[in-house]
């Protein structure tokens, strides 16, 4: 079981080191848009030096070739994990693996399909696109088996699908994770730490609810106590 993913959103390197710096233990972070446009390879260097896993969650989504030069600078990082968007299409997917097998086999390359703050009306009404949550969720998840990517990023709710689907090595990172007492914040496909793993995550990743809290290190022993069952 891998530990709960911590998501570093916060907009300056300092504040991040502190945080990571209560705890005395390895933690799986995540570096994601604010943190990393503001700090650059910096906080990626910081975080390896403290021994951290890190997912790099710059969410790529251009034009092949630029998402494919992309991805050879942040392979280059040789952080755990990078993401790209799997609407950027099946072209743009088999550049971001290639580029990712040439500079850091060990890089895991994984697509976002539908964003958990997404609901159906969207897909349907702003994508204008005529399938369900699940279909949709599906349909790009496995656009992205067939480009070789080790997993996706999706909502608890389709995770069990997926796992039927393709299979339970196939990663379901899943953001969205609240206790029953937070706030919903932005997101609309949410789940608790204890749906997550009975309907097979392979990953949690959690922001406000621990980073905003009073307590992080009791709320993130919380959840991988709940996490690893
Ligand atoms: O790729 C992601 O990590 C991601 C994809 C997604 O569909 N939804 C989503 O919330 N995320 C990220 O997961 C984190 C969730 O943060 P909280 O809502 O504070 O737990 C944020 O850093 C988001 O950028």
């Amino acid at each position: 079981m891998t530990k709960p993913i911590i998501a570093l959103d916060f907009n300056d390197q300092q504040t991040a080191l502190n945080f990571v710096n209560q705890f005395d233990e390895s933690l799986f972070v995540k570096v994601g848009m604010e943190l990393y446009y503001r700090s650059g390879p910096e906080i990626i260097y910081e975080l390896k030096n403290l021994g951290h896993q890190i997912f790099l969650d710059l969410k790529c989504h251009d034009i092949p070739n630029t998402v494919g030069k992309a991805l050879e600078v942040v392979a280059s990082l040789e952080v755990d994990m990078v993401n790209v968007h799997a609407l950027g299409g099946r072209n743009m997917m088999l550049r971001a693996k290639e580029s990712i097998d040439r500079v850091n086999k060990d890089t895991k390359l994984i697509a976002v399909t539908q964003l958990t703050s997404t609901n159906e009306q969207m897909i349907q009404y702003e994508q204008n696109i005529p399938l369900t949550m699940r279909e949709s969720v599906l349909n790009l998840a496995t656009l992205a088996h067939d480009c070789h990517l080790d997993g996706v990023v999706c909502s608890v709710q389709e995770a069990e699908l997926l796992t039927e689907q393709l299979g339970r090595d196939f990663l379901k990172v899943t953001p969205g994770i609240r206790l029953k007492e937070d706030s919903v914040d932005d997101q609309v496909r949410i789940a608790t730490p204890t749906v997550a793993r009975e309907l097979g995550s392979t990953h949690i990743v959690v922001g406000r609810s621990i980073t905003q809290h009073d307590n992080p290190i009791e709320r993130y022993n919380y959840y991988k106590s709940v996490w690893e069952g």
